[in-house]
């Protein structure tokens, strides 16, 4: 009996102790979900489509670019700001001019940092000693991001003034005309778009004479861009794996691609040497090797202000001349009215220089309505807000990844009526600048992050655009459909041309 009682007790005993234990768990459960489901509805979060677990809202992407597909859910369900869900990953996108405003001027100070975590972000802005940030394009808010911009957008107006227009015009035009000379058909893409916009981008950075070395940075730019299209898809499509892949690629970027291109450009500086103060052999170079002397930066953060010269610069510029060509072989009463206006203001026969796009009104025009339709970029680079803060009337936690559909905004019909049709006239006339404050007309961003290349772009599409309108007529070439490729930036088939020179043109 007392046997029979004191396991009755033991039972007894045990079972509370079960229970308690359970008991236990279950509130230490119930007290993280609650946790949890409290800090959920701590924010109200912009509105967007039903996600579904796992793969969040990658269905509704079928059938069509990205960014046009969140542009039509955002006009018809009027979402000034949504959210978007890749797999687990959280990205809200703009889509108004006024929210557009709030998040880059009137909140600039808290929306202008980047996203620390993604493959391109952790390959592109540190040293391959992972010990210091390097660049601007994907570095966060800070110290190095500051002083990288301020080195390279000074640097464009040095460039502009010494070296530009002037050996632009006697070396690097004449270079091309002689290339495509005997061509029937020329590839747009490879002759202007890359080879002469690099060519380009290596007098700037360089120096005169740089530009011998085109043939050797672009293959490593299209290296770099297939490695970065391929490790974006891994990252969204297939998020469990993505970080492993992520770090394989960046093992692979740091160790090979960005190894073998900081060596190229350390060894295209031990050839130029070091010549400060001589106007005519004017280089980012020297600014930025006088910025490591003084010991502004160190000398990866150099190599990384070159690399986003090159990284930043080449498929932007490159896509939007290439797409402006072709708004200009399609729509052939633009060309003309530009052709007729250079002959009348430049003179038959006489090479258009950059200088001129000022008395140019109707180029200039064109010029704007061609990046408005063919921007490279169709979304702004991410950004992220190093607070938690609010946009548009919802909340935005920290480090929330946040992007502006800058393809929408130029085609909204309340900014830009018949946004589909090419008329330049729509700029004629009117004060519509690139710096973009009423964020309807933004090309190169806004704000504390907008394009520090912006005026080096700019050069270079009123230099080559105008240049071979005034010089050619445009057919489009025999090879050339209309048919999609993939790519980051260039989404088409390559532009070609049938060029035949004008009359009065050597
Ligand atoms: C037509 C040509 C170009 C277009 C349309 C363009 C557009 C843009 C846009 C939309 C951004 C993002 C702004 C933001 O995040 O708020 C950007 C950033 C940037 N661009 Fe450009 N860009 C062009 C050419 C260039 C060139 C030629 C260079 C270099 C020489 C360059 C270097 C950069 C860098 C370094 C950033 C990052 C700035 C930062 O995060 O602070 N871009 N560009």
């Amino acid at each position: 009996m007392t046997t029979i009682v004191s396991s009755a007790q033991d039972l007894w005993t045990s079972w509370t102790l079960t229970t308690q234990i359970c008991v236990g768990v279950a509130v230490v459960l119930f007290s993280i979900v609650v946790m949890k489901s409290s800090r959920k509805i701590k924010y109200k979060l912009p509105p967007g489509l039903p996600q579904l677990p796992v793969i969040g809202n990658m269905l509704d992407m079928r059938g069509g670019e990205m960014h046009e597909k969140w542009w039509q859910i955002a006009q018809e369900k009027k979402w000034p700001i949504m959210s978007f869900k890749f797999s687990s990953k959280l990205m809200l996108i703009v889509s108004t001019p006024e929210v557009t405003k709030e998040m880059l001027i009137t909140k600039g100070n808290v929306f202008n940092s980047r996203d620390k975590d993604t493959f391109l972000n952790l390959a592109l802005r540190k040293s391959p000693d992972g010990k210091s940030e390097t660049g601007a394009l994907f570095t966060p808010h800070g110290p190095a991001w500051k002083v990288t911009r301020k080195i390279m957008v000074a640097g464009q107006n040095e460039f502009k003034k010494n070296v530009g227009d002037q050996y632009i015009v006697d070396t690097i035009l004449p270079q091309l005309y002689s290339e495509i000379a005997g061509e029937t058909s020329i590839d747009a893409r490879i002759r202007v778009a890359k080879m002469t916009v690099i060519r380009i981008l290596l007098v700037f950075v360089f120096g005169p004479g740089a530009e011998q070395y085109a043939d050797q940075i672009v293959p490593l730019n299209d290296d770099l861009f297939h490695v970065v299209d391929t490790n974006n898809a891994i990252e969204f499509f297939l998020p469990l794996v993505g970080r492993q892949m992520s770090w394989l690629y960046y093992k692979i970027y740091q160790r090979g691609l960005v190894a073998r291109k900081y060596k190229l450009y350390d060894s295209i500086l031990s050839q130029r040497g070091i010549k400060y103060n001589q106007a005519k052999q004017w280089s980012l170079s020297d600014m930025v090797q006088l910025a490591e002397k003084n010991g502004e930066i160190n000398h990866y953060q150099a190599l990384q202000i070159f690399e986003e010269c090159f990284f930043g610069g080449q498929d932007t510029a490159g896509g939007a001349i290439e797409g402006i060509l072709k708004m200009l072989v399609e729509n052939q009463e633009v060309l003309v009215k530009i052709q007729k206006e250079m002959d009348d203001v430049v003179g038959v026969g006489k090479q258009f220089r950059h200088t001129d796009a000022d008395r140019l009104p109707y180029f200039q025009a064109a010029i704007k309505e061609g990046l408005r339709l063919h921007r490279a970029i169709p979304v702004l680079t991410p950004h992220v807000a190093h607070e938690d803060t609010t946009l548009g009337g919802y909340d935005i936690p920290k480090d929330t990844i946040i992007t502006v559909n800058l393809w929408g905004l130029a085609r909204d019909p309340a900014s830009f009526p018949d946004p589909f049709e090419v008329k330049p006239e729509r700029f004629l006339g009117k004060d519509t600048n690139f710096s973009g404050n009423d964020c309807k007309y933004v090309v190169f961003g806004v704000g504390q992050r907008i394009c520090p290349g912006q005026t080096l772009a700019l050069f270079m599409v009123n230099v080559l655009v105008g240049s071979l309108a005034q010089r050619y007529h445009f057919e489009l070439g025999n090879d050339w459909k209309h048919k999609r490729d993939a790519g980051t930036f260039f989404k088409e088939l390559a532009l070609h041309l049938k060029l035949t020179k004008r009359h009065g043109f050597q």
